[in-house]
């Protein structure tokens, strides 16, 4: 199967990216879009789940009424920024498992190293969302998917806030069964792989950490030598 790549352009769904992507937007608020933005993303990401009838009897006569046929669902954030998508997704699929993958991108090599995975014992039975805010290189969700399939899932399907141009070329061709879901897609990638024009660091700007070093990358993707104020 070739991969498909579903930009959502619901007005809802834009007017809370722009108000996400804006630098003044603080850590509670932020938070919250992420949360508002991944709901809709859901609701449109599962429009294709099939349905089967049931009989039900409402308080005023018996009904032949739809719910969704039997399907397992797994949700897989990418920590940590992909957190800050699950709540909202398992509010809408209550029923489904959670695994969790850890990924950090090295900040020289820009390359993902991974440093926890956990995943559902049954993901076999189970078709798999993964969560993460941000495509930029494309390399921790092509890792993340890669340790997703060693356990042979029905369905993968990746589901992101913005997504790069080099991105969504390094996922459709690592792995091009896996459909793609995305707000937004960007113009490209500054020199410190960062999204342009993006929002910053998701996982920064979710749980307020600014700077973890020395010399690190900030939210806005440039490199800075000294501890910066957080939002
Ligand atoms: O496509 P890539 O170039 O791999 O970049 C995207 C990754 O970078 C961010 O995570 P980060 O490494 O900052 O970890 P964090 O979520 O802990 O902040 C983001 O949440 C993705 O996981
Ligand atoms: O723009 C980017 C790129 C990677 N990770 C982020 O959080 N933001
Ligand atoms: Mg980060």
């Amino acid at each position: 199967m070739n991969s498909k790549v579903t930009i959502f352009d619901h007005p809802l769904i834009q007017h809370k990216l722009s108000i996400l992507r804006d630098e003044n937007t603080g850590t509670k608020e932020f938070r919250e879009l992420i949360s508002e933005i991944s709901m809709l993303m859901c609701y449109e990401a599962t429009r294709d789940l099939p349905l089967e009838d049931v009989v039900i009897k409402t308080p005023m006569a018996t009904m032949t009424a739809k719910k969704i046929a039997g399907r397992k669902l797994a949700l897989v954030p990418i920590l940590r920024a992909g957190c800050g998508m699950l709540d909202a997704m398992l509010r809408m699929v209550p029923s489904a498992k959670v695994g969790h993958i850890g990924l950090y991108r090295d900040e020289v090599t820009h390359k993902p190293v991974e440093y926890y995975n956990k995943l559902p014992g049954d993901v076999d039975e189970r078709d798999v969302f993964v969560l993460d805010p941000m495509l930029a290189t494309g390399g921790s969700a092509a890792d993340a998917i890669s340790i997703i399939k060693r356990s042979n899932p029905r369905s993968i399907r990746f589901l992101c806030i913005i997504a790069a141009p080099e991105g969504i070329e390094v996922l459709t061709k690592s792995h091009p069964d896996v459909e793609i879901y995305c707000a937004a897609k960007d113009e490209k990638l500054n020199e410190n792989c960062y999204i342009l024009p993006g929002l910053g660091d998701a996982g920064d700007r979710i749980y307020g950490t600014d700077v973890v070093g020395e010399v690190s990358v900030d939210k806005r993707g440039s490199t800075v030598k000294l501890r910066s104020k957080t939002k």
